[in-house]
């Protein structure tokens, strides 16, 4: 489905990704773990469409993306989560489902003036697509409230909400567990689970978490210094001596 040919990013004179290759197969729920640094963000950018690569090719479903703007592949149903835009705070959190789909009927002047029974349909089928999502996340509770006041996990649950908004097929996950209470946590586990087995989702998940990448992922692929070190599935990945020597070269042991 996606597959990522010998990337490199230089940031000035540093290579942060390094001749990076992988493959990403439908269906999967691939981990991609790594100590601090080792360039996760800066590929998970650059398949987001939110970084162009220095060098190297992007390709998603066979068709060469490198070049493509991030709004684009938003459309091709490749959608990154977790970036919290500036509206969420403000809006309820209904409205921060209802703002997602892409070109909405609404936003443009002319449909507005001329096909406003149209438009009507499709906010009506919006906010019924909003609720169904808000069920599957038992946040309907929640509805009215302003987004900001939600807890960590509320958020990370609404910002998965929001790909349930799209017709995504490839889902970027970038540290979903980051900031998360254990309940919600298993929560937002379990959710992630049942968008996989029931929607047909394939996930790409950044996580330092390894009791998360050991429930969801298979396969998982441990990079270091900006390129892949180790892949295989998890108990392969982690009994790896290199995968043990490139975190300990770091701070803490993470992956042990
Ligand atoms: N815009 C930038 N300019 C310069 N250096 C950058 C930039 N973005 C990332 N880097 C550097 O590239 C390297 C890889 O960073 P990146 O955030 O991709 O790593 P990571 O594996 O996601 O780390 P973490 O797990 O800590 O989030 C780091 O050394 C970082 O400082």
């Amino acid at each position: 489905m996606l597959e990522v040919d010998s990337l490199v990013m230089d940031f000035g004179g540093f290579r942060a990704v390094d001749r990076c290759s992988l493959k990403v197969e439908e269906g999967t729920i691939t981990g991609l773990i790594g100590p601090n640094g080792a360039g996760k963000t800066t590929l998970f950018n650059i398949i987001a469409g939110a970084l162009f690569p220095t060098s190297g090719h992007v390709r998603y479903r066979g068709e060469d993306i490198t070049g493509l703007a991030s709004d684009r592949r938003f459309h091709k149903g490749l959608v990154r989560t977790f970036q919290i835009p500036h509206e969420f705070h403000r809006l309820t959190v209904l409205e921060n489902l209802m703002m997602v789909p892409p070109q909405q009927a609404g936003e443009s002047l002319f449909a507005n003036w001329f096909q406003w029974r149209r438009v009507k349909g499709v906010e009506a089928q919006t906010e019924r697509r909003a609720h169904e999502t808000l069920r599957f996340l038992e946040l309907s509770h929640l509805a009215q409230e302003r987004a900001g006041n939600l807890s960590g996990g509320q958020k990370k649950l609404l910002e998965l909400g929001r790909t349930m908004m799209t017709d995504a097929k490839l889902v970027l996950l970038d540290e979903p567990a980051a900031g998360v209470n254990r309940t919600l946590l298993r929560k937002l586990e379990e959710k992630i689970a049942t968008l996989h087995r029931e929607r047909g989702y394939t996930f790409i998940l950044i996580e330092h978490d390894m009791e998360m990448i050991e429930k969801l992922c298979d396969p998982v692929i441990c990079m270091a210094e900006g390129r892949v070190l180790v892949e295989g599935d998890f108990a392969h990945v982690r009994s790896d001596p290199r995968v043990l020597e490139a975190y300990l070269g770091e701070t803490t042991g993470e992956a042990a």
